[in-house]
């Protein structure tokens, strides 16, 4: 995903990095800027599940110029409507986020992603009002959310070689994990705790990732 031209065509498959649910904003300012500056990151969604929107406000104000120096696009979890207020390069919205079709008119010449589970039903639907990502999991077990859904490879690879939208993969996925969904045609990992979590750090977290994903 480019910043600037808001292109989704995918050239191979890309990190897609979800921030932590809670943030000290000062000190993951820095530590989202050496994760950026380890290897390639497609995009950064900010996922604050119990922020306000003043606090929400307040991150993406320090977090999306960081984003964008490095030509990675910013991306807001839940709410198209602060998404365009804030400037946003898009949003990503849930089955319970509100319209999707209203978001898609609000954020016309954004980038508008959606959840779609584990169901080509919601993906079909999610195409045709115009998303430009479906996103399908969860893949493996998680300790971020607690999932209800559980999503397969051939998901992933019936969406790939049917459709020209991109799909985005999540749920649990770490370097030692993702070469399947890389070979099945996920054109995006999204990932939280593969990175925030990685035992040296975020910056070595993604390059692990992309090393795994360059190798799949
Ligand atoms: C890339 C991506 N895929 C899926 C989700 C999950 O969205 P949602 O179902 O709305 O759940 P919450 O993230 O809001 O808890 C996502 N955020 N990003
Ligand atoms: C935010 C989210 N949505 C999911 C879904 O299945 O829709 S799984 C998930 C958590 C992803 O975090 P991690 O990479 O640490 O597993
Ligand atoms: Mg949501």
């Amino acid at each position: 995903m480019n910043a600037a031209s808001q292109d989704l065509s995918p050239e191979g498959c890309r990190l897609y990095l979800i921030t932590p649910p809670r943030i000290d904003i000062p000190r993951f300012r820095d530590v989202l800027a050496a994760a950026l500056d380890a290897g390639d990151v497609a995009c950064l969604q900010l996922r604050l599940k119990d922020a306000d929107k003043d606090a929400i406000a307040r991150a993406a104000e320090v977090l999306m110029p960081v984003c964008h120096a490095r030509d990675v696009a910013f991306i807001l979890n839940d709410d198209a409507r602060l998404a365009h207020e804030l400037g946003c390069d898009g949003a990503h919205l849930g089955q319970s986020d509100g319209d999707h079709a209203a978001a898609r008119k609000l954020l016309e010449g954004r980038i508008l992603g959606i959840t779609c589970h584990a169901s080509r039903h919601l993906a079909m639907t999610a195409g045709e009002i115009g998303a430009d990502y479906v996103a399908f999991g969860a893949f493996f077990p998680t300790g971020t959310k607690q999932t209800v859904h559980t999503a397969g490879t051939d998901l992933l690879q019936w969406w790939s070689e049917m459709m020209e939208i991109p799909c985005v993969a999540i749920g649990g996925i770490t370097a030692e994990n993702c070469a399947p969904l890389v070979r099945a045609g996920a054109d995006f990992l999204a990932v939280v705790g593969a990175v925030w979590n990685h035992p040296d750090g975020a910056a070595a977290g993604v390059r692990a990732m992309n090393a795994a994903i360059a190798a799949a």
